[in-house]
């Protein structure tokens, strides 16, 4: 049973994207699903995080984008990119036969956002799929002077806070993170779909 993170913790904020037109569809693809919510395991890692970043920094929030996503959605993302092969598109949407993490309600999008949600400066925007929101091309990033220390620090923050909740985050988005494996996520839970 899926479980409303805003309901584990009221201090968490929610701006679902795909439940409006801005993200990189373009098209409202959530319809009714205008909350964010996950596996009780998975909200509970969130609220840890949650409280990490309260202790460390109080004028900060975690801001979600996307947490349990239907496979009927993820079929819409998936067929959006039709300029990527299929093993290039993979590296930015999970290929929905395979079933993407959230769609077991075991992955988030986020970001840092100041109390009264405006987002933190994370270099680029959610859903930028290229080298510039790789996690892994961070380093050569800022050298380049294509990410800035402050949005670099911001993104540490963000992935400090989800590692103290115990999530791992991934290479090529800085805004996903897992909290569980993809065959851990099979094993215990359905997919929504
Ligand atoms: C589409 C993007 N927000 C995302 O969540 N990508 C991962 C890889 C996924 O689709 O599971
Ligand atoms: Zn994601």
């Amino acid at each position: 049973q899926l479980v409303d993170v805003q309901k584990i913790d009221p201090g968490i904020l929610v701006e679902l994207k795909y439940s409006t037109t801005d993200n990189f569809v373009k098209q409202d693809v959530y319809g009714n699903l205008t909350k964010a919510y996950l596996q009780p395991m998975a909200a509970n890692k969130l609220a840890k995080a949650s409280r990490w970043l309260q202790t460390r920094r109080p004028d900060l929030r975690l801001l979600v984008y996307d947490a349990a996503r239907p496979r009927s959605a993820q079929v819409k993302l998936w067929n959006a990119l039709p300029q990527y092969t299929e093993r290039h598109r993979r590296t930015y949407v999970a290929d929905p036969r395979e079933g993407s993490i959230h769609s077991y309600g075991c992955a988030v999008d986020l970001t840092l956002a100041t109390a009264n949600g405006k987002a933190l400066d994370m270099g680029t925007p959610y859903d930028f799929f290229g080298p510039k929101a790789y996690p892994k091309a961070e380093a050569q990033m800022l050298k380049a002077g294509q990410l800035t220390k402050e949005q670099l620090a911001n993104r540490q923050l963000l992935r400090q806070a989800m590692q103290a909740g115990g999530f791992t985050p991934i290479a090529y988005e800085w805004w996903h993170f897992n909290a569980l494996s993809r065959r851990e996520a099979k094993q215990r839970f359905k997919v929504v779909e």
